[in-house]
């Protein structure tokens, strides 16, 4: 079982490989540039083989990186995880949620009767779905909240646009930036994808005094430290 684990910053992807270490004290697998300049670092646990790529912020860099990745070696799942924003009072800071759905949440138009999105319009998936046994695996052995995650351009930064997406996706649990962009790319390569952030902060008004980023990487840390068996399991099951 081969996996790969995309996320935006090198702080994220340090987290996830601190996570993937069984021991602290552990030397440190040393990380790898790809074509692109992406930096990728391996850490092997019993029966399965995790790379962990920096691909980059916004839902385009991980599309590019993922795919990237993905034609340079042979992967059985794709999995897009870092930090995002909660939508409360379901998801708060130092939370973990596990998507259910991927969302693109504004991709697509505007019109006079409201937002249209990208299969509205026509072109392609708007939602990529997970497989339904892994993203319950996931969320049961990491006490994350399982539930849509929402990849968006444009960070929430107001009560209205807030309020506009709990509309339109009601049961969201959290909104990122680059989910969608992973799970394109993993989709045009055939391959599953899951989705797992842990909440930085609120979905809502803008507070960067309420920002818990620290918190926020411990989670996802603590999150992947479970996770690594969880996919062994699943991939043995193949539930796919
Ligand atoms: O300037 C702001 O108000 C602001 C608020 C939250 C996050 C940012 C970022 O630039 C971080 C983007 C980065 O982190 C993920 N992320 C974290 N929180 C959110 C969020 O509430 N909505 C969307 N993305 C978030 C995201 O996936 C990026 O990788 C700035």
């Amino acid at each position: 079982m081969r996996a790969l684990v995309v996320t935006a910053v090198a702080a994220e992807a340090d987290s996830v490989v601190a996570g993937l270490t069984p021991h602290p004290d552990a030397p440190g697998p040393e990380p790898r540039t790809l074509p692109g300049g992406y930096s990728i670092t391996r850490r092997d646990l019993a029966g399965i083989a995790l790379d962990v790529l920096v691909a980059g912020v916004g839902p385009a860099a991980a599309a590019a990186g993922t795919a990237t990745a993905l034609a340079l070696a042979g992967y059985d799942l794709v999995v897009s995880a870092g930090i995002g924003g909660g939508f409360a009072p379901a998801a708060p800071p130092g939370s973990l949620v596990v998507a259910d759905a991927i969302v693109a949440a504004d991709l697509g138009a505007e019109t006079p009767e409201g937002f249209v999105d990208v299969a509205g319009l026509g072109f392609g998936h708007a939602v990529h779905l997970p497989p339904a046994g892994l993203a319950a695996l996931a969320a049961e052995a990491t006490g994350a909240l399982l539930a849509p995650v929402l990849t968006v351009s444009t960070v929430t930064g107001s009560a209205a646009r807030a309020a506009e997406l709990t509309a339109r996706h009601p049961q969201a649990g959290a909104e990122a930036m680059e989910g969608f962009g992973v799970a394109e790319a993993a989709a045009a390569h055939g391959l599953p994808v899951l989705e797992v952030r842990a909440v930085s902060n609120a979905v809502g008004p803008r507070d960067r005094d309420a920002w818990r980023i620290g918190e926020a990487l411990a989670a996802l840390g603590g999150g992947f430290r479970v996770l690594g068996p969880v996919f062994v399991h699943w991939g043995e099951r193949h539930d796919r």
